[in-house]
């Protein structure tokens, strides 16, 4: 029998390889869908890469009828909050629009299974910890709007009963990287606090700014909830079959339940590595919340999820062995 087929668009960025990987394993044929405007084509890797774009129809419609998939999972968007903020005209075209022009096309082929790459950031500032599904949805930036806005439009389009289901994975902060050392992290430009603070301690970086020591928090830096992206792969995986057994539209948070400050952080870089990490006290940065820790109790029930790698020193150990040779 052969494998059976879904399309992962952004399967050349970073979650979306991962998943890659993940959907191979479980026994799908991942035929990855990417511009490459932040992917490497080396990072596919268990099936094919599509190069072009979520805003060509043509493009979708014909990779759509040489696959024939049971599914797609969405990971291309452009994902830098602070870019959001200074174009936002961009990121609704390319998250909304895109996803619009994606799901246009899934209804021509008549598939019905999405899964959604959303974020803890349709929360916005949320007063409170852990985060459940049903606290406020206030994004304090374009980027998470944008997010917020496709989870919206998924519902509605499920609603009309024309066929679409829908899952929307609300990720806290991936991190971490490929356990086999076959994957990493590979944003450029990188603003992700775990590969910079690595990237400081192997001496490719001169130094970390600590964005704000002066939050209500234990030690007076950001904490955050960091989730490993080989977990996050797997989630989409156990998503999907759910899906494909006809289970109904969700929205869930992926997340340990654990915080950790920017601190923490880097005193876990210095444990793993041996590496002294050089650290600036600096102004905060616009539009990040104190604390954003998941509850992802729903997540356990629903898709039987648990991850695999709640040690923050996990997900340092498997990025540093990614960074010391990427
Ligand atoms: N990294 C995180 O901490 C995090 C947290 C929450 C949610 N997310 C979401 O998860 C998804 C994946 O994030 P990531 O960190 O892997 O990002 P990434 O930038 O590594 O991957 C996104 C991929 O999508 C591709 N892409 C973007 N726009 C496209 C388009 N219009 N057409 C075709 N391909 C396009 C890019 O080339 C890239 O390979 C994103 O939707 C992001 O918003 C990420
Ligand atoms: O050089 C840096 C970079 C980050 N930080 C701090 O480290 C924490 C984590 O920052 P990241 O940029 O790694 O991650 P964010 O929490 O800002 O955002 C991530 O998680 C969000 C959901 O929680 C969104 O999905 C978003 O896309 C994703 O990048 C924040 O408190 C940030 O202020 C620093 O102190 N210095």
């Amino acid at each position: 029998m052969t494998a059976p087929t879904v399309i992962v668009t952004g399967g050349a960025g970073f979650i979306g390889s991962h998943s890659c990987k993940a959907l191979a394993r479980a026994g799908f044929r991942p035929v990855a869908v990417d511009n490459l405007s932040n992917g490497s084509a080396d990072a596919v890797r268990w099936g094919p890469l599509e190069r072009g774009s979520l805003e060509d129809a043509g493009f979708l419609d014909a990779v759509f009828r040489h696959y024939r998939p049971v599914g797609v999972l969405h990971f291309a968007a452009l994902i830098e909050a602070g870019l959001s903020v200074t174009d936002p005209g961009r990121f609704y075209r390319n998250n909304v629009a895109g996803t619009l022009a994606l799901t246009a096309a899934m209804d021509r082929a008549g598939v019905t299974a999405l899964i959604f790459s959303s974020t803890a950031a349709v929360y916005g500032n949320a007063g409170c910890a852990p985060i459940v599904e049903t606290q406020p949805l206030v994004p304090v930036n374009p980027y998470g709007r944008s997010k917020l806005m496709v989870e919206e439009i998924l519902a509605d389009l499920a609603a009309t009963g024309g066929g679409l289901r829908f899952t929307s994975l609300r990720y806290f902060n991936a991190s971490g990287a490929d356990p086999d050392g076959e994957l990493g992290e590979r944003h450029d430009p990188e603003t992700h606090l775990i590969p910079l603070v690595l990237q400081t301690a192997l001496g490719q970086r001169p130094e970390i700014r600590v964005f704000g020591t002066d939050y209500p928090t234990a030690d007076g830096t950001c904490v955050r909830d960091y989730v490993h992206v080989s977990d996050l792969a797997s989630a989409h995986v156990l998503a999907l079959r759910r899906l494909l057994d006809g289970g109904g539209n969700q929205r869930l948070n992926l997340g340990t339940g654990q915080g950790f400050s920017v601190r923490e952080v880097i005193g876990a870089v210095e444990r793993v590595t041996g590496l002294p990490v050089r650290c600036r006290d600096g102004d905060r940065r616009p539009g990040d919340p104190a604390i954003l820790i998941a509850d992802a109790t729903a997540a356990r029930r629903h898709l039987g999820w648990t991850p695999a790698y709640p040690d923050i020193e996990d997900h340092v150990r498997h990025a540093a062995a990614w960074f010391g040779r990427a």
